[in-house]
């Protein structure tokens, strides 16, 4: 029997390294690439935001044309479809005769949610899941998922002793033709004007992605990553991976080779062991983000432990704008909104910031990260708002940065908050919370 296949793209936009296209290159007879923009995230979800907002939206449609362009070298092409894939797949199942769907492994509880359904309902197709977005396939973990390591320490030392990662697919020489495209309701991605935004930094995309790695390891800045990494502000300061293995426009494998690569040839030092040692982190919350399921999401973590903290709207708004008390966490969020990024330091401080200073509940900060970051990955962000807010995987109570003396550390001239204009529109908290209650015998 002829194999029909459908690859349902997600956070895999790329042809570099993806397995899926090799499998599909070594087994199938036809070949319908699908990507499914949700109407459902750009709706309000339960926190009144939506789940990609305009930046990040942006972004992926550069990724999409770039996807696009480069499956036309292949002779093959992207339907990018404006619907629920929960209502389009079983149509495109009965179109084209489909008996055999691969997709990527996804971490979000949401996804695995959809893929069970449609596994449920079509019992006699072949479903096909394959790890794309990590260092790591998950038969190659030392550990079964449901023993997962409950901290990053153990998590790492397991797997330095045990596993390396494979070396990244060449991108095949062909694909199976796509069948005879009936339907018409799709976005042709190559003709959709995307605005430009002079803020953004990133152009979206496996091209631009697979340039900015190389710019990076030809520099000499992997050698100084250790030392660099912390600042709030520069291009140069971190790697700037992030959105494109968000979307998975860049793979992590690649980096690793890229870097092994750099090791050999150029210097191996504390510093490219450094960058190592942060894709552990990422890898580490999406394994994590795996055994966890949808305690991910929920207000006392993964630990259960109740937190005091609640929701205060007009805290929240102020936290959102930028017009706290807080010069340098207005000007962290002032740059969120306007370049869809912020530094690891600034995530730390402003996510502190809400769950101790403003007392709000830690599930609104990272819903407004969802809709704002152009490199939004549902493991790394939930991951480490649960660890900011002290429910996630760190044994410490809570993750307090001291925003007075972030301040003195990471802008000393406070140049970065008058270039963000944090010092602006300061307005006092309001002073209703809990400790305002008689019922918290406090009173
Ligand atoms: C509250 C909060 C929310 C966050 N949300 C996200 C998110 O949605 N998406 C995201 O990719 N990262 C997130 N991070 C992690 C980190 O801030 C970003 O990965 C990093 O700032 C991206 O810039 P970079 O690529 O230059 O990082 P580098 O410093 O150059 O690090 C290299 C890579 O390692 C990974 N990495 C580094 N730090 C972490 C970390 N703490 N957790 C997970 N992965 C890490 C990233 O993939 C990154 O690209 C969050 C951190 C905090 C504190």
């Amino acid at each position: 029997m002829a194999v029909k296949s459908l690859y349902w793209f997600t956070n895999d936009l790329r042809l570099h390294d993806n397995p899926i296209l090799y499998q599909a290159y070594e087994h199938c007879d036809s070949l319908l690439c699908v990507y499914f923009m949700e109407p459902q995230k750009q709706q309000f979800n339960r926190y009144q935001l939506v789940s990609v907002g305009e930046i990040r939206h942006r972004f992926l449609l550069q990724a999409l044309q770039a996807l696009q362009s480069n499956l036309a070298t292949l002779g093959q092409r992207l339907l990018v479809m404006q619907a629920d894939p929960m209502l389009s797949i079983p149509v495109l199942i009965e179109q084209y005769g489909i008996n055999l769907i691969y997709r990527s492994r996804h971490c979000g509880w949401y996804e695995q949610q959809q893929w069970r359904y449609l596994k449920q309902c079509y019992p006699h197709l072949r479903f096909v899941e394959v790890d794309t977005h990590t260092l790591y396939s998950r038969d190659q973990l030392p550990f079964p998922i449901s023993d997962m390591p409950k901290s990053y320490s153990k998590f790492r030392k397991q797997i330095e002793q045990n596993v390396t990662v494979s070396s990244p697919l060449f991108v095949p020489d062909y694909l199976p033709p796509q069948p005879n495209v009936f339907c018409s309701d799709y976005l042709d991605i190559r003709h959709v004007h995307i605005s430009d935004n002079d803020q953004v930094e990133w152009h979206g995309g496996e091209n631009a992605a697979l340039m900015h790695l190389k710019q990076y390891f030809s520099s000499s800045l992997p050698s100084n990553y250790k030392e660099t990494r912390n600042a709030i502000e520069g291009w140069d300061n971190s790697t700037k991976f992030s959105p494109w293995l968000a979307c998975g426009a860049l793979s992590a494998k690649m980096i690793m080779a890229t870097l092994l690569d750099y090791e050999k040839y150029k210097e191996k030092n504390s510093s490219t062991y450094w960058i190592f040692f942060e894709l552990l982190w990422r890898e580490f919350f999406q394994w994590h983000a795996h055994a966890v399921g949808r305690d991910l999401y929920r207000f006392s973590g993964v630990q259960n432990k109740r937190l005091l903290n609640s929701f205060y709207p007009t805290r929240f708004k102020q936290w959102c704008e930028g017009s706290t008390p807080y010069p340098i966490v207005n000007a962290f969020m002032k740059q969120l909104n306007q370049t869809g990024y912020m530094s690891n330091r600034g995530r730390q401080i402003v996510a502190s910031c809400l769950v101790n200073e403003l007392s709000v509940d830690w599930r609104y900060g990272a819903a407004y990260f969802e809709q704002q970051l152009i490199d939004h990955d549902v493991a790394a962000n939930w991951g480490n708002w649960q660890y900011i807010a002290g429910v996630g995987t760190d044994s410490r109570e809570k993750r307090w940065f001291d925003l007075e003396k972030q301040t003195r550390l990471f802008d000393p001239n406070q140049h970065f908050i008058r270039y963000w204009r944090g010092d602006e529109n300061l307005n006092a908290l309001d002073s209703v919370n809990i400790d305002d209650w008689p019922m918290s015998g406090r009173g």
